[in-house]
């Protein structure tokens, strides 16, 4: 199945299938068979777990550069080590590379891509649930000690193909991690989604079928979403939805001590505390959000770990802060965000009153 995306700067297809690596990469052919080198760039655990698979069904010949798993790629010097074996290897602006990896290898990928020589062209192949967002739309990035995906580009690839064979050996962390930016997508789009999506808190037991249902709705809020703004202008930035708190507790907890979509999960929680005091969101459905996402095993006690004063110097370097204001991602009801400037001091307070809720309800 494809799923067209169509952004003001480049059009390109999520081809989303199982077993479909073959011939998903034989469909750019044209655009491969006119390159010098093929850069196959992936993270350690992607490449000792479905690494045989990408061998045996990648049809062409290449080079490949395998890096520190997970949110460790994302790191300055990785991105200097990228560079480095790019060039050495002789990697010129006819190459291609390929991002065969979860969101941090996409992120890094898709923002060496951006740079190298002033831009050469790259293909993502998602292997997490999580990627169905971050390999879709341009966004690439790598963290900064000060914040989280501070330094990046927006950079479209040339095509996702989305070979969901790659995700039968994710851990149930993982699984956990990516379906959060599933729940995201339904949170800002549709209520009925949503509904049905909470009703089956065991991720792990989902159908294959299933799943491909899920990801391919989220990519579909995604694509909309990008198309019709690219760059984060306007309707974008919902995208972001339990990010800024999100954001901040990665940052907080060093990078990788939560994983992306669990902090997010948190994040979202936050925003819909925050939803109750300017939108018609009721107490009683962020109660059933924090609860759904404890008992689904989101680890929202960790939260104690971090107290606010660790959390704010990341939350005001958030990129959505305009003119000194904080801007929050909220929700009017379920399936309609708005933004809405918030300050530290009702930042601080809702902080206290999500920490009272999940002694509460988190038990
Ligand atoms: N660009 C965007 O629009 C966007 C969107 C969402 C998230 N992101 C970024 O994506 C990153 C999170 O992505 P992620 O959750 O995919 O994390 P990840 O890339 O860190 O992968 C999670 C872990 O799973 C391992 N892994 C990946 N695929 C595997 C597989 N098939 N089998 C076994 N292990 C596998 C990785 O090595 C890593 O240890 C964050 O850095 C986040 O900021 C970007
Ligand atoms: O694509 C977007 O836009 C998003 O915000 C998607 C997010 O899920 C993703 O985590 C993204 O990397 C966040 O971007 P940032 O600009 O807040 O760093
Ligand atoms: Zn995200």
């Amino acid at each position: 199945m494809k799923i067209p995306v169509n952004t003001a700067s480049h059009q390109y297809e999520v081809t989303i299938g199982n077993e479909i690596l073959t011939n998903a990469i034989e469909s750019y052919g044209n655009l491969i068979k006119k390159a010098d080198k093929l850069f196959v760039l992936t993270d350690k655990n992607v490449w000792d777990n479905q690494g045989t698979y990408f061998k045996e069904h990648f049809p062409y010949p290449f080079e490949v550069f395998v890096m520190p798993p997970g949110e460790e790629c994302k790191s300055f010097d990785n991105f200097q080590g990228a560079h480095t074996f790019l060039i050495e290897k002789k990697c010129t602006r006819k190459s291609i590379l390929f991002a065969f990896g979860g969101g941090a290898v996409g992120d890094l990928t898709g923002f060496v891509a951006a740079t190298y020589m002033r831009g050469i062209p790259f293909i993502q192949i998602p292997t997490t649930i999580l990627a169905h967002d971050s390999a879709v739309g341009g966004k690439t990035a790598i963290n900064h000690p000060l914040g989280k995906n501070l330094v990046g580009a927006f950079y479209q690839p040339e095509g996702v193909i989305y070979d969901i064979h790659f995700l039968q050996s994710l851990n149930a962390r993982e699984v956990r991690s990516g379906m959060a930016e599933v729940v995201k997508h339904a949170m800002i789009s549709d209520e009925k989604w949503l509904t049905e999506l909470m009703a089956s808190p065991d991720f792990y037991k989902m159908g294959q079928e299933k799943l491909a249902h899920h990801l391919k709705l989220g990519i579909e809020v995604k694509a909309k979403i990008v198309a019709e703004d690219e760059t984060e202008q306007s309707v974008r930035k919902y995208l972001n939805f339990g990010h800024t708190y999100g954001h901040a507790l990665e940052a907080a907890a060093g990078y990788g001590g939560l994983a992306h979509g669990e902090a997010v999960m948190i994040g979202m929680v936050y925003a819909l505390l925050l939803s109750e005091r300017y939108g018609h969101i009721s107490r009683s459905f962020t109660k059933t959000f924090l609860h759904y996402a404890y008992h689904t095993g989101y680890p929202v006690e960790q939260l104690a770990k971090y107290p606010f004063e660790t959390l704010q110097p990341f939350i005001v370097k958030d990129k959505k802060a305009e003119y000194g204001e904080l801007k929050f991602v909220l929700l009017s009801k379920i399936g309609k965000p708005f933004m809405q400037t918030i300050d530290l001091t009702e930042c601080r307070k809702v902080d206290s009153e999500f920490r009272a809720l999940i002694m509460e309800v988190c038990k």
